[in-house]
């Protein structure tokens, strides 16, 4: 079983153009759609659709319609009752698929909430093998809450425990990093070089990456898979690297192409596959991502059938 936590989920409205967008002017748009987003709900709907057992926690008020939108959505969900309301973030796809994303941050979470939703997490991961705790952190809570709560589900469970990935940015990732608390990350490359304050090389990228990597890898964080969009991704872990570039594909929307990477890797982790296959499966679901429209997740029907190429570095 796969928990995932999402602080501060989203309403995810994408907006598709005919063409391409130009800022400050009028243009009538193809289409829209509405998705049950945040990054835990995403990989949640992932895990679900290939038939894994998961359940996404989550903060929402009673009378919040993402509550419904989450259930019609298939994600297996334990709502937290909470006072704030859920964002609505805007996507503006165009006739390439050039993804221009719109975040709001959300209303703050109060104090009692941050304790109910953190009990919640807790219960939720008996018996579970990964928990995820994704996503951008609310107003309200300190720059340390995936720590507090990967410490609390540690001391419930000890030795039983979920391993834990996390797929954060800025100070709740660095927090996570200086405490050591994840058994994963999945930064992107601009995470990692915000994260570690050193520039990547885009000559020789995936080795790049493997040499900032390995400034948190094993000590700071036991694994990492930083994606590189249309570039592909690297796995890092104590035994190594793998570097696997991205299949050529049509873009429809990149929304939740990282979310589905970390699912795709999950899944393969969770079915005891070789760490070069979990990285293939993490391209596999992030390209079918990619490919799909809005926030939409891929299914194993999705998935592409040519061959992905792993190199060791
Ligand atoms: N243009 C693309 N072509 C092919 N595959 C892509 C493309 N963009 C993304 N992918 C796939 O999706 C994976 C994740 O993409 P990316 O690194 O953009 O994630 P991210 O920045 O975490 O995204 P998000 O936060 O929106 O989920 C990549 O490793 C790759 O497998
Ligand atoms: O503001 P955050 O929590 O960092 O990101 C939120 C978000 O962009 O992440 C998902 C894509 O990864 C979307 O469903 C959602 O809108």
């Amino acid at each position: 079983m796969i928990v995932t936590f999402t602080a501060n989920p989203a309403l995810d409205r994408t907006i598709t153009l005919g063409a391409a967008l130009r800022p400050g002017e009028v243009q009538t748009a193809d289409s829209v759609r509405e998705d049950a987003g945040g990054k835990g709900v995403n990989v949640s709907r992932v895990v679900a659709v290939a038939g894994v057992e998961t359940i996404a926690v989550l903060p929402v008020a009673v009378d919040d319609p993402y509550g419904a939108i989450v259930a019609a959505a298939g994600v297996p969900m334990r709502a937290v009752p909470v006072a704030r309301h859920v964002r609505t973030n805007l996507t503006i796809a165009d006739h390439e698929g050039v993804t221009t994303k719109i975040n709001l941050s959300g209303e703050p979470l109060a104090d009692a909430d941050a304790v109910a939703v953190t009990a919640a997490v807790v219960e939720a991961c008996e018996g579970a093998r990964w928990l995820v705790l994704a996503g951008s952190l609310p107003g309200g809570v300190a720059d340390s809450f995936y720590v507090d709560i990967a410490e609390a589900v540690r001391t419930r469970w000890g030795g039983d425990a979920p391993r834990i990935a996390v797929d954060t940015s800025g100070p709740a990732l660095r927090e996570v990093v200086e405490r050591g608390a994840a058994d994963l990350i999945k930064p992107n490359d601009e995470e990692l070089v915000e994260l570690t304050g050193l520039a990547l090389d885009e000559g020789a990228l995936a080795d790049a990456v493997h040499r900032v990597a390995r400034r948190i890898v094993p000590v700071r964080a036991a694994s990492a898979l930083v994606t590189l969009g249309g570039a592909g991704a690297v796995l890092v872990t104590a035994e190594g690297t793998w570097f696997a570039e991205a299949p050529r594909i049509k873009v429809a929307s990149t929304v939740g192409a990282g979310d589905s990477s970390l699912a795709g890797y999950l899944l393969a982790e969770h079915a005891g596959l070789a760490p070069a296959v979990r990285l293939q499966s993490a391209i596999r679901y992030g390209a079918a991502a990619a490919s799909l429209p809005g926030t939409q997740a891929p299914t194993p029907a999705d998935l592409g059938t040519g061959d992905i190429a792993v190199r060791s570095l």
